[in-house]
Protein backbone atom coordinates (compact mmCIF):
# COMPACT_ATOMS: atom_id res chain seq x y z
CA UNK A 1 0.00 0.00 0.00
CA UNK A 2 1.54 3.71 -0.94
CA UNK A 3 -0.55 6.71 -0.39
CA UNK A 4 -0.69 8.82 -3.39
CA UNK A 5 -1.39 12.48 -1.10
CA UNK A 6 1.10 13.91 0.77
CA UNK A 7 -0.94 14.81 4.37
CA UNK A 8 -0.85 18.31 4.46
CA UNK A 9 -0.51 19.36 8.53
CA UNK A 10 -2.61 22.33 9.74
CA UNK A 11 -1.16 23.91 11.88
CA UNK A 12 -3.00 26.74 12.17
CA UNK A 13 -4.78 28.35 14.82
CA UNK A 14 -8.33 28.45 14.19
CA UNK A 15 -10.98 27.99 11.30
CA UNK A 16 -10.79 31.26 9.46
CA UNK A 17 -7.27 30.37 8.70
CA UNK A 18 -7.75 27.19 7.41
CA UNK A 19 -10.77 28.42 5.34
CA UNK A 20 -8.28 31.21 3.80
CA UNK A 21 -5.90 28.29 3.23
CA UNK A 22 -8.13 26.07 2.22
CA UNK A 23 -9.46 28.83 -0.55
CA UNK A 24 -6.16 28.09 -2.37
CA UNK A 25 -7.00 24.94 -3.67
CA UNK A 26 -9.13 23.76 -6.30
CA UNK A 27 -12.75 22.63 -4.53
CA UNK A 28 -12.63 19.43 -5.81
CA UNK A 29 -9.44 18.66 -4.40
CA UNK A 30 -10.28 16.19 -2.01
CA UNK A 31 -7.18 16.36 0.95
CA UNK A 32 -5.40 14.20 3.17
CA UNK A 33 -5.47 16.87 6.30
CA UNK A 34 -3.16 16.71 9.37
CA UNK A 35 -5.41 17.91 12.84
CA UNK A 36 -2.52 18.43 15.52
CA UNK A 37 -3.20 20.13 18.74
CA UNK A 38 -3.06 24.01 18.07
CA UNK A 39 -6.13 23.56 15.91
CA UNK A 40 -8.13 20.83 17.96
CA UNK A 41 -7.21 22.55 21.34
CA UNK A 42 -8.97 26.07 19.99
CA UNK A 43 -11.27 24.79 17.82
CA UNK A 44 -12.65 21.48 19.52
CA UNK A 45 -13.65 18.36 17.80
CA UNK A 46 -16.39 20.49 15.46
CA UNK A 47 -13.19 21.28 13.23
CA UNK A 48 -13.17 17.49 12.59
CA UNK A 49 -16.95 18.01 11.44
CA UNK A 50 -16.40 20.25 9.30
CA UNK A 51 -13.22 19.08 7.51
CA UNK A 52 -15.11 15.65 7.02
CA UNK A 53 -17.69 17.41 5.35
CA UNK A 54 -15.84 19.01 2.35
CA UNK A 55 -15.05 15.82 2.00
CA UNK A 56 -11.16 15.41 2.77
CA UNK A 57 -9.57 12.54 4.91
CA UNK A 58 -8.24 13.41 8.60
CA UNK A 59 -5.10 12.30 10.24
CA UNK A 60 -6.09 13.25 14.06
CA UNK A 61 -2.60 13.79 15.48
CA UNK A 62 -2.97 14.19 19.16
CA UNK A 63 0.01 11.91 20.39
CA UNK A 64 -1.76 10.34 23.61
CA UNK A 65 0.55 9.44 26.01
CA UNK A 66 -0.84 8.49 29.28
CA UNK A 67 -1.78 5.51 31.94
CA UNK A 68 -3.90 3.02 30.03
CA UNK A 69 -7.34 3.96 31.34
CA UNK A 70 -7.33 7.15 30.43
CA UNK A 71 -6.19 6.69 26.81
CA UNK A 72 -8.34 3.67 26.37
CA UNK A 73 -11.64 6.58 27.14
CA UNK A 74 -9.85 9.27 25.32
CA UNK A 75 -9.50 6.88 22.12
CA UNK A 76 -13.56 6.10 22.41
CA UNK A 77 -13.94 9.39 22.09
CA UNK A 78 -11.64 10.25 19.39
CA UNK A 79 -12.88 6.83 17.44
CA UNK A 80 -16.48 8.58 17.73
CA UNK A 81 -15.07 11.43 15.03
CA UNK A 82 -14.99 8.71 12.19
CA UNK A 83 -11.12 9.80 11.78
CA UNK A 84 -9.06 7.94 9.22
CA UNK A 85 -5.76 7.95 11.64
CA UNK A 86 -4.82 8.86 15.03
CA UNK A 87 -1.67 8.37 17.41
CA UNK A 88 -0.18 7.63 20.15
CA UNK A 89 3.21 7.98 21.61
CA UNK A 90 4.92 4.41 21.73
CA UNK A 91 7.21 5.52 24.98
CA UNK A 92 3.56 5.09 26.85
CA UNK A 93 4.82 1.32 26.91
CA UNK A 94 2.47 -1.66 25.59
CA UNK A 95 -0.63 -1.90 27.61
CA UNK A 96 -1.08 1.56 26.84
CA UNK A 97 -1.07 1.10 23.04
CA UNK A 98 -3.10 -2.42 23.87
CA UNK A 99 -5.64 0.35 25.41
CA UNK A 100 -5.55 2.79 22.93
CA UNK A 101 -7.16 0.34 20.13
CA UNK A 102 -9.79 -0.75 22.76
CA UNK A 103 -10.94 1.82 22.89
CA UNK A 104 -10.88 3.09 18.98
CA UNK A 105 -12.44 -0.14 18.51
CA UNK A 106 -15.26 0.38 21.29
CA UNK A 107 -16.12 3.88 19.29
CA UNK A 108 -16.06 2.68 16.08
CA UNK A 109 -20.22 2.97 14.59
CA UNK A 110 -20.51 -0.64 12.91
CA UNK A 111 -20.87 1.41 9.67
CA UNK A 112 -17.27 2.55 9.85
CA UNK A 113 -13.52 1.62 10.08
CA UNK A 114 -11.80 1.34 13.20
CA UNK A 115 -9.12 4.42 12.90
CA UNK A 116 -5.88 3.66 11.54
CA UNK A 117 -3.55 3.61 15.05
CA UNK A 118 0.22 4.89 14.93
CA UNK A 119 2.63 5.48 17.12
CA UNK A 120 5.01 7.77 17.49
CA UNK A 121 8.65 6.22 17.60
CA UNK A 122 11.48 9.17 18.19
CA UNK A 123 10.28 12.71 16.94
CA UNK A 124 11.90 13.95 13.87
CA UNK A 125 12.96 17.12 15.86
CA UNK A 126 14.94 15.06 18.04
CA UNK A 127 18.70 13.86 17.14
CA UNK A 128 20.91 10.96 18.44
CA UNK A 129 23.12 12.95 20.99
CA UNK A 130 19.38 14.41 22.37
CA UNK A 131 17.97 11.06 22.75
CA UNK A 132 21.15 9.86 24.84
CA UNK A 133 21.64 13.04 26.87
CA UNK A 134 18.30 13.52 27.45
CA UNK A 135 16.25 10.68 27.76
CA UNK A 136 18.90 8.37 28.86
CA UNK A 137 18.74 6.05 25.65
CA UNK A 138 21.85 4.21 25.50
CA UNK A 139 20.88 2.59 22.38
CA UNK A 140 20.93 4.41 18.58
CA UNK A 141 18.36 6.43 17.45
CA UNK A 142 17.62 3.64 15.33
CA UNK A 143 17.57 0.75 17.32
CA UNK A 144 15.32 2.78 19.70
CA UNK A 145 12.63 3.68 16.44
CA UNK A 146 13.09 0.14 15.58
CA UNK A 147 12.54 -1.71 19.43
CA UNK A 148 9.07 1.15 19.35
CA UNK A 149 7.91 0.21 15.62
CA UNK A 150 8.58 -3.70 17.12
CA UNK A 151 6.24 -3.20 20.10
CA UNK A 152 3.84 -1.35 18.18
CA UNK A 153 3.75 -3.97 15.28
CA UNK A 154 3.58 -6.88 18.24
CA UNK A 155 0.80 -5.21 20.11
CA UNK A 156 -1.60 -4.99 16.73
CA UNK A 157 -1.20 -1.55 15.85
CA UNK A 158 -1.35 -0.22 12.09
CA UNK A 159 1.85 1.62 11.71
CA UNK A 160 4.65 3.80 13.35
CA UNK A 161 5.32 7.92 12.75
CA UNK A 162 9.22 8.09 12.39
CA UNK A 163 11.71 9.59 10.04
CA UNK A 164 11.50 8.18 6.04
CA UNK A 165 15.43 7.41 7.01
CA UNK A 166 14.50 4.56 9.58
CA UNK A 167 11.68 3.33 6.96
CA UNK A 168 13.64 0.84 4.98
CA UNK A 169 15.02 -0.64 8.36
CA UNK A 170 11.69 -0.77 10.29
CA UNK A 171 10.17 -2.79 7.55
CA UNK A 172 13.12 -4.82 6.98
CA UNK A 173 13.10 -5.62 10.66
CA UNK A 174 9.71 -6.62 10.66
CA UNK A 175 9.75 -8.39 7.68
CA UNK A 176 6.29 -6.79 7.18
CA UNK A 177 5.57 -4.52 3.30
CA UNK A 178 2.22 -3.79 5.09
CA UNK A 179 3.07 -2.31 8.61
CA UNK A 180 2.71 1.60 7.50
CA UNK A 181 5.11 4.38 7.85
CA UNK A 182 3.66 8.06 8.16
CA UNK A 183 6.90 10.34 7.98
CA UNK A 184 6.88 13.63 8.72
CA UNK A 185 10.28 15.51 8.41
CA UNK A 186 9.59 16.20 4.50
CA UNK A 187 11.61 18.78 2.80
CA UNK A 188 11.66 19.75 -0.61
CA UNK A 189 15.23 20.60 -1.69
CA UNK A 190 16.14 24.12 -0.58
CA UNK A 191 13.18 24.70 2.17
CA UNK A 192 13.99 25.76 5.54
CA UNK A 193 14.53 22.86 8.19
CA UNK A 194 12.59 24.39 10.84
CA UNK A 195 13.10 22.49 14.60
CA UNK A 196 13.24 19.63 12.07
CA UNK A 197 16.44 17.30 12.47
CA UNK A 198 15.50 13.65 10.44
CA UNK A 199 14.43 15.55 7.08
CA UNK A 200 14.90 13.80 3.58
CA UNK A 201 12.95 14.69 0.04
CA UNK A 202 9.82 13.39 -1.09
CA UNK A 203 11.42 11.45 -3.27
CA UNK A 204 13.76 9.89 -1.47
CA UNK A 205 11.31 9.26 1.15
CA UNK A 206 9.41 6.99 -1.14
CA UNK A 207 12.95 5.68 -2.08
CA UNK A 208 13.33 4.53 1.46
CA UNK A 209 9.94 2.99 2.08
CA UNK A 210 7.70 5.10 3.07
CA UNK A 211 3.79 4.77 2.96
CA UNK A 212 2.87 8.23 3.36
CA UNK A 213 4.51 11.84 4.14
CA UNK A 214 3.58 14.67 6.30
CA UNK A 215 4.39 18.01 5.06
CA UNK A 216 3.58 21.34 6.94
CA UNK A 217 5.28 24.23 7.11
CA UNK A 218 6.70 24.02 3.35
CA UNK A 219 3.55 24.20 2.17
CA UNK A 220 1.32 26.34 5.12
CA UNK A 221 4.06 29.03 4.91
CA UNK A 222 4.02 29.04 1.04
CA UNK A 223 2.64 32.02 -1.19
CA UNK A 224 1.47 29.65 -3.58
CA UNK A 225 0.37 26.78 -1.03
CA UNK A 226 -1.08 24.59 -4.09
CA UNK A 227 1.47 25.15 -6.63
CA UNK A 228 4.25 23.73 -3.45
CA UNK A 229 1.60 20.77 -2.89
CA UNK A 230 1.40 19.87 -6.31
CA UNK A 231 5.02 19.84 -6.88
CA UNK A 232 5.62 17.72 -3.70
CA UNK A 233 2.93 15.33 -4.82
CA UNK A 234 4.50 14.79 -7.99
CA UNK A 235 7.92 14.39 -6.39
CA UNK A 236 6.73 11.70 -4.19
CA UNK A 237 5.00 10.39 -6.93
CA UNK A 238 7.79 9.56 -8.89
CA UNK A 239 6.42 12.41 -11.64
CA UNK A 240 8.78 14.91 -11.31
CA UNK A 241 11.88 15.68 -9.49
CA UNK A 242 13.38 19.04 -8.47
CA UNK A 243 16.68 18.74 -10.18
O1 LIG B 1 3.12 12.80 14.75
C1 LIG B 1 3.45 13.67 13.93
O2 LIG B 1 2.69 14.00 13.04
C2 LIG B 1 4.83 14.18 13.98
C3 LIG B 1 5.79 13.33 14.52
C4 LIG B 1 7.13 13.64 14.40
O3 LIG B 1 8.00 12.87 14.80
N1 LIG B 1 7.49 14.80 13.78
C5 LIG B 1 6.56 15.69 13.30
O4 LIG B 1 6.97 16.71 12.74
N2 LIG B 1 5.22 15.41 13.43
C6 LIG B 1 4.21 16.40 12.96
O5 LIG B 1 4.36 16.59 11.55
C7 LIG B 1 4.21 17.96 11.18
C8 LIG B 1 5.44 18.43 10.47
O6 LIG B 1 5.29 19.76 10.09
P1 LIG B 1 6.41 20.56 9.28
O7 LIG B 1 7.70 20.44 10.02
O8 LIG B 1 5.86 21.97 9.27
O9 LIG B 1 6.46 19.94 7.91
C9 LIG B 1 3.90 18.73 12.48
O10 LIG B 1 2.51 18.91 12.54
C10 LIG B 1 4.35 17.80 13.59
O11 LIG B 1 3.54 17.90 14.73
Amino acid sequence: MLATRPIIALDFPDRATILNFLGTFPKEEKLFLKVGMELFYQEGPSIITWLKELGHDIFLDLKLHDIPNTVERAMTGIASLGVTMTNVHASGGQKMMRAALRGLEKGTKSTEQVPLLLAVTQLTSSTEEMIQKEQLVSESLLTSVRHYADLAYRNGLAGVVCSALEAEQIKKYLDSEKFICVTPGIRPKGSQLGDQKRVVTPCVAKQLGATYIVVGRPITSSKTPYDVYLTIKNDWNGEKTYD
